[in-house]
């Protein structure tokens, strides 16, 4: 297939993109490089520094594009809640203005990547597809907005769109040579922040909240492997329906505390990671745990790393060969 990726020089976007590539398809990737790493982008992509709002101007209904993967977004829970127009306007307005483009171009496939953190404060745990989405913060609503617009583009125009959502990503891409992680900048993330105050690039690690109903006080995130993650996307491909709006959660279904990820991250780095409680942090749901039992129903998705040490494994891999080398 001809595809275009949206975001394919982020940290996700960039791993799907390989594993495309080597399955034989053709990818174009649309990133404005805002905060994608331009070191991310596959060689053999032909990459566009265009940002999603102008995708009318790639996917032109002569373009012959068989299908889109959206990637590009703002994804910082916490920056949401104080900077609510940015999401809005990006990942909503910017989704939008791709699905005009789609459907002026008359391509017939989109893989969304969408979120758990459309669920809010889960009434069921693990959470199934189905559960009540009442978002916590504005980074799920503008996700679930589109997730909403996406049903409708299915039942109204016969696309056949997938949303993934995915639970809380990490560890890294290693192989033939190619290293691609998590590095934000500003980095917001629990691993990527623990391995730098493991590393001694940060004095401390803050722990946002230990008041939470769970077991030790601190938020419970459940963990996918980025390879898992990105074998999803290339699966939900496949079953993409026409006239269908498809949606699968993406998880390991175990549920970590943060204080258990910092263990994990003291275990695999052999070094100490000094805490401090904080407040709360605006937005952040208590307890997310996916049911994954659809994807792997109905897309035969089966993670081929499912273990947190497996994970913070790959990170601490990837942060000690790439992060740590460059920059010292
Ligand atoms: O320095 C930090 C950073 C994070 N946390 C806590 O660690 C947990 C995980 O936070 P992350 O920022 O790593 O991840 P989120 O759960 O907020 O969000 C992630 O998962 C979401 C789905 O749940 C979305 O996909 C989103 O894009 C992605 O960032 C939260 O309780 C957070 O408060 C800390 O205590 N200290």
């Amino acid at each position: 297939m001809k595809l275009l990726v949206t975001g394919g020089a982020g940290y996700i976007g960039s791993v799907v993109t390989r594993m495309l590539l080597d399955a034989g398809h053709r990818v174009v990737v649309l990133d404005d490089l805002r905060t994608g790493h331009a070191e991310a982008l596959a060689p053999d992509a032909t990459h566009l520094a265009v940002g999603v709002h102008d995708a009318a101007s790639v996917l032109t209904p002569d373009a012959g594009f068989d299908g889109v993967l959206h990637f590009a977004a703002l994804i910082a829970a916490g920056e949401s809640m104080v900077r609510p127009e940015l999401y809005w306007h990006n990942n909503t307005v910017g989704s939008l203005a791709l699905l005009d483009a789609v459907r002026a171009a008359g391509v017939p496939r989109l893989v969304f990547s969408s979120t758990a953190a459309v669920y809010g404060n889960p009434v069921e745990l693990p959470i199934p597809e189905t559960a009540v989405k009442a978002p916590t913060n504005t980074y799920g609503a503008t996700k679930l907005a589109v997730d909403m617009a996406l049903t409708s583009e299915a039942i109204g125009h016969g696309l056949a769109a997938v949303s993934l959502r995915y639970f809380n990503v990490a560890g890294a891409y290693l192989r033939d040579g190619v290293a691609i992680g998590e590095r934000h900048d500003p980095e917001t993330h629990l691993i990527p922040i623990a391995l730098d105050v493991a590393a001694g690039r940060r004095d401390k690690l803050q722990l946002f909240g230990d008041d939470y109903p769970t077991v030790d006080g601190t938020c419970v995130r459940d963990y996918i492997h980025v390879e898992d993650l990105a074998r999803a996307h290339l699966l939900a491909l496949t079953a993409a329906t026409a006239g269908q709006h498809r949606i699968y959660n993406l998880g390991n279904g175990n549920g970590f505390t943060n204080r258990q990820v910092v263990e994990v991250v003291r275990e695999v780095t052999g070094k100490p990671v000094p805490v401090e409680v904080a407040p709360r942090r605006e937005g952040d749901p208590a307890e997310l745990v996916a049911s994954a039992a659809l994807a792997r129903a109905e897309l035969g998705w089966v993670p081929e790393k499912p273990t947190l040490h497996d994970m913070v494994g790959d990170a601490w891999a990837f942060y000690r060969t790439h992060v740590l080398r460059e920059q010292p």
